[in-house]
C-alpha cells in the first residue's frame, strides 16, 4: 500500500505503508541510534513527534516482552528507509509491522530516510504528515502546516502517572532478566518526579540503592518533603518545558532542602526552577552514540540522549556551573548548583537503548544523598 510523507516546508517523500494505516502527525525528528527501535517506540518523551531511524534496516530484531520503556507507544509515526518483516531474535515474540498495527501507530517505509535526515538538519526539525489515504501534495502541506509547534506546548502533564506508587524491580541481567530488589538493600528514599519516566531509570535508581516512590507531575512538594525523602528525582518526558508552570513553582521548593537529580526534561525544568531559562534547538539530539565530555573528570563518554529543548547555562551563571558538554554541538549537556546539592544532565544515562558509559551519575546521585542524609 502507498504512503506518503509531507513536511511543512513543502518537501514530499513517497514510500509504502506499513505498520497502522490512515493519517498521523507530529514534529518529524531523525533518530541516529542503530540498535533500540523497541525502546525509542516506548519512550514517552517521544509524544507529539514522529521518528525517523538513521540506521538503514529496521524490524530485523522483532519484538520481545522486556524491552519496553512504559507500558504504550507515544509516538505519532515512524519512518524507516528498509522494514524487515523477517526477524530473528530468541527474545522476539511479534513483529514490528504487528506490533505498530496493534497500536495503532502508522509507519513509512522505503523512503530515502539519508536526504530526510540531511534536510531536517540543514532546515531544522519540523512537521509533518504521514498518509495512506490522501495523496495530494498541496492538502498535504496544508495540513501539516495547521499542526502547532512543538514550542510552547506543555505535553507531559498529559502522560504522568495518576496516583502515586512504588517501584521495586532492578536493571536487566541475562541469568535474572528483571530481578525483584530486597527492600533491605534499599538504603536512599526518593521521590522520582514523573513527566513521562523511563522505566529504566527507575531501574537503574533501584539498582543503585534507592526506594522510589513515583509521583504525579503536578504532586505537592509539601507532600513530597512529608515523606522524608533522603532525595528528589525529576524525571524526562515530552513538550516544551516553559509552559509547565504549576510544576516549575513546585520543583523551586525543594531547592535548598534536598538533593535533586534530573534528566532531560527534568534537568531542564530544574534550570527553569533555579532562574535561567530554556530555548529550542534546530533538530536537536536524538540517538544513542553521542559524545559528550564530564567537565570535572574530562572523561568522554558516549550517550543516548532526546531532546530538542536545551538550557541556556549562560542565564544561570551565578546559581549553577556547566558539568557536562556534548562534544557535537557544545551544547549543555548537564549542570551542578554552586553551592547546593543539586545536579543534572541532559543526556539519559540510562541508556535503553545506548551504552552503559553514564550508569555512574546513579551512584553519584547517591553518594549525594548520603553526605546529605540527617
Ligand atoms: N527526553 C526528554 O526528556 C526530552 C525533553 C524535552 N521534551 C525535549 O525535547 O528537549
Amino acid at each position: 500500500m502507498k504512503a506518503v510523507l509531507a513536511l511543512a516546508d513543502g518537501r514530499i517523500f513517497k514510500g509504502k505503508a506499513f505498520g497502522a494505516t490512515g493519517e498521523t502527525s507530529g514534529e518529524v525528528v531523525f533518530n541516529t541510534a542503530m540498535s533500540g527501535y523497541q525502546e525509542v517506540l516506548t519512550d514517552p518523551s517521544y509524544k507529539g513527534q514522529m521518528v525517523t531511524m538513521t540506521y538503514t534496516q529496521i524490524g530485523n530484531t522483532g519484538i520481545n516482552p522486556e524491552d519496553i520503556e512504559s507500558n504504550q507507544l507515544y509516538l505519532s509515526g515512524f519512518i524507516v528507509r528498509e522494514y524487515l518483516d523477517c526477524y530473528s531474535n530468541y527474545r522476539a515474540t511479534m513483529s514490528l509491522d504487528a506490533y505498530l498495527k496493534e497500536n495503532g501507530v502508522v509507519g513509512i517505509q522505503g523512503i530515502d530516510t539519508r536526504a530526510l535526515t540531511r534536510h531536517l538538519r540543514d532546515k531544522g526539525a519540523q512537521n509533518g504528515i504521514i498518509s495512506t489515504i490522501d495523496f495530494d501534495p498541496e492538502s498535504l502541506v496544508k495540513k501539516a502546516r495547521a499542526i502547532p509547534s512543538m514550542s510552547g506546548l506543555d505535553l507531559a502533564t498529559g502522560v504522568t502517572c495518576s496516583a502515586p506508587y512504588h517501584w521495586t524491580q532492578g536493571l536487566w541481567d541475562l541469568q535474572t532478566g528483571y530481578p525483584e530488589v530486597d527492600k533491605r538493600d534499599l538504603k536512599y528514599k526518593v521521590v522520582a518526579y514523573d513527566f513521562g519516566i523511563k522505566l529504566n531509570i527507575l531501574r537503574c535508581l533501584v539498582s543503585a540503592g534507592c526506594d522510589v516512590t513515583v509521583v504525579p507531575a503536578t504532586f505537592p512538594a509539601e507532600s513530597a518533603l512529608a515523606m522524608n525523602p533522603d532525595g528528589i528525582f525529576l524525571s524526562n518526558g515530552p513538550g516544551d518545558p516553559e509552559p509547565m508552570k504549576e510544576v516549575i513553582e513546585n520543583i523551586k521548593k525543594f531547592v535548598g532542602k534536598k538533593p535533586i537529580f534530573g534528566i532531560c526534561l527534568g534537568h531542564q525544568l530544574l534550570g527553569l526552577a533555579l532562574g535561567g531559562r530554556t530555548i529550542k534547538l534546530k533538530f536537536g539530539n536524538h540517538g544513542s552514540n553521542l559524545p559528550v565530555m564530564d567537565m570535572a573528570t574530562r572523561k568522554v563518554e558516549i550517550t543516548a540522549q532526546n531532546h530538542g529543548f536545551s538550557v541556556d547555562i549562560l542565564s544561570l551563571s551565578n546559581v549553577a556551573g556547566l558539568a557536562h558538554e556534548n562534544l557535537n554541538d557544545q551544547t549543555v549537556e548537564g549542570m551542578a548548583h554552586k553551592t547546593l546539592p543539586i545536579f543534572s544532565v541532559q543526556h539519559h544515562p540510562e541508556a535503553s537503548p545506548g551504552p552503559h558509559d553514564s550508569h555512574y551519575l546513579f551512584d553519584r546521585f547517591v553518594e549525594m544523598m548520603e553526605k546529605h542524609k540527617n
